[in-house]
């Protein structure tokens, strides 16, 4: 009776929810271009080009690609937080000019309803103000500022030191020396201890070494391994074994950051500890990703184009020559449906199989899905000078196949 395709779709799980979402605001294909001037005062209607040229990719992405604000709080004081209303309780009291942001929870409460810091009248009380991580740029400096300099009355006033204002928050620690002691790691360490599990802390280190070239970092090491290996001594009493499985723990986590652990003055690996045998924590990843059974079933009921590109792809994949194939298709006309047969054919034969898609929506529909970003490490800002930290090691143990959406 219906002589065509028809695209039946049961929302029987959480991906099915997230592949109706994709195509209701995915739009069709299309690109819009228009150069033209700004009208008589200037402004030009970035809404209404963002709605005619739209691109759908991870926001944030695009946000690094064109290398301007999305949105942006201009001036920052618009809306009232905690750190706003800290400056402003600053400029009413002149008593607590001296209390550290970090320390203002306990002379003051946050009136979370009418947002203002009210003095605080009842008994003694913990707060916790919000960590940042090194990796977060001017965040963190923002923090290390908050940490060190207490009275401010304004985000200018916490960027003028000896009466210039800095560009940034960044700037503003430096010249005060905040960030070139390597003690200001120690208390981001030392801070996220309180309330981080010791695999966070050890994310937080090998994060520390890569992006803040720290100049004591066996000092560092020294000074909060037993934090980090907190997890680890419980299972193991051997020092020895606990130090090692540490040191490769954040091995594998500064090799997914494109660095290698010998590069910093800590504590050898004994390759005898090593159950991965150096192999690429990439690698182990996706040996590691299962396949779903009823998916190696899909080959057979694949129609007659889908088959021809499955036979056509796999031979190339086992004769190993290598290949790129561009599968195109009209929405719902089973483009998912033959990379799944695939994905499921290749890694039931112990072999890797890569699916990688430039949006977080459109890889967590293949089977052990990745953004490409995050997968080859492919660097957000496109400059000049940018490459991808993926290491020739892990090249070599790349994949006999890789789908990309
Ligand atoms: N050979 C086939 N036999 C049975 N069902 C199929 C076949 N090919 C595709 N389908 C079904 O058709 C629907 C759409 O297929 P699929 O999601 O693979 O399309 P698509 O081309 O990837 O779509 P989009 O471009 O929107 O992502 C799915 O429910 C899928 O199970």
């Amino acid at each position: 009776m219906f002589n065509c395709h028809i695209n039946v779709e049961v929302c029987s799980s959480i991906k099915a929810v997230k592949y109706l979402y994709k195509y209701i605001y995915k739009g069709h294909d299309r690109a819009s271009f228009r150069i033209d001037q700004p009208d008589a005062d200037g402004n030009i209607d970035e809404i209404k080009k963002y709605v005619d040229a739209r691109w759908v990719t991870p926001p944030e992405a695009m946000w690094r690609i064109f290398g301007f604000p999305l949105c942006a709080n201009d001036p920052p004081k618009a809306s009232k937080s905690m750190l706003t209303e800290y400056f402003k309780a600053n400029q009413n009291h002149p008593w607590a000019r001296n209390i550290l942001y970090k320390d203002f929870p306990g002379r003051f409460t946050w009136q979370k309803g009418k947002k203002y810091w009210k003095e605080r009248v009842e008994r003694y009380q913990i707060g916790r103000i919000v960590s940042a991580n090194p990796s977060e740029g001017e965040r963190y400096y923002l923090c290390v500022l908050l940490n060190h300099v207490a009275g401010k009355t304004s985000y200018e006033d916490l960027l003028t030191v000896d009466g210039r204002l800095c560009g940034s928050f960044r700037e503003a620690a430096e010249r005060l020396g905040l960030i070139e002691a390597d003690n200001t790691l120690d208390d981001c360490l030392t801070e996220a201890e309180q309330w981080a599990m010791p695999c966070s802390l050890r994310r937080l280190f090998a994060t520390i070494l890569v992006h803040c070239e720290p100049g004591d970092v066996r000092g560092l090491w020294d000074r909060h391994f037993e934090p980090m290996s907190d997890d680890y001594r419980r299972s193991h009493t051997c020092r020895i074994e606990v130090e090692q499985m540490v040191l490769l723990d954040i091995r594998g986590m500064l090799q997914s950051m494109g660095k290698d652990i010998a590069d910093f003055s800590l504590p050898c690996i004994d390759d005898a500890f090593d159950p991965t045998e150096g192999e690429a924590r990439e690698v182990i990843e996706e040996s590691n990703v299962d396949f779903d059974i009823n998916d190696t079933k899909l080959a057979s009921s694949l129609n007659l184009e889908q088959r021809v590109a499955y036979n056509e792809i796999l031979a190339s994949v086992e004769r190993g020559d290598g290949g790129v194939f561009f599968v195109d298709g009209p929405g719902g006309t089973g483009k998912t449906f033959l990379y799944r047969a695939l994905l499921a054919k290749v890694r039931s034969k112990g072999n890797i199989a890569i699916a990688t898609a430039t949006s977080g929506v459109a890889a967590s529909i293949m089977p052990g899905g990745r953004t490409a970003q995050s997968r080859f490490k492919i660097p957000l800002s496109c400059d000049d000078g940018a490459s991808c930290t993926f290491t020739k090691q892990r090249l070599i143990m790349t994949p006999g196949f890789r789908i990309t959406c």
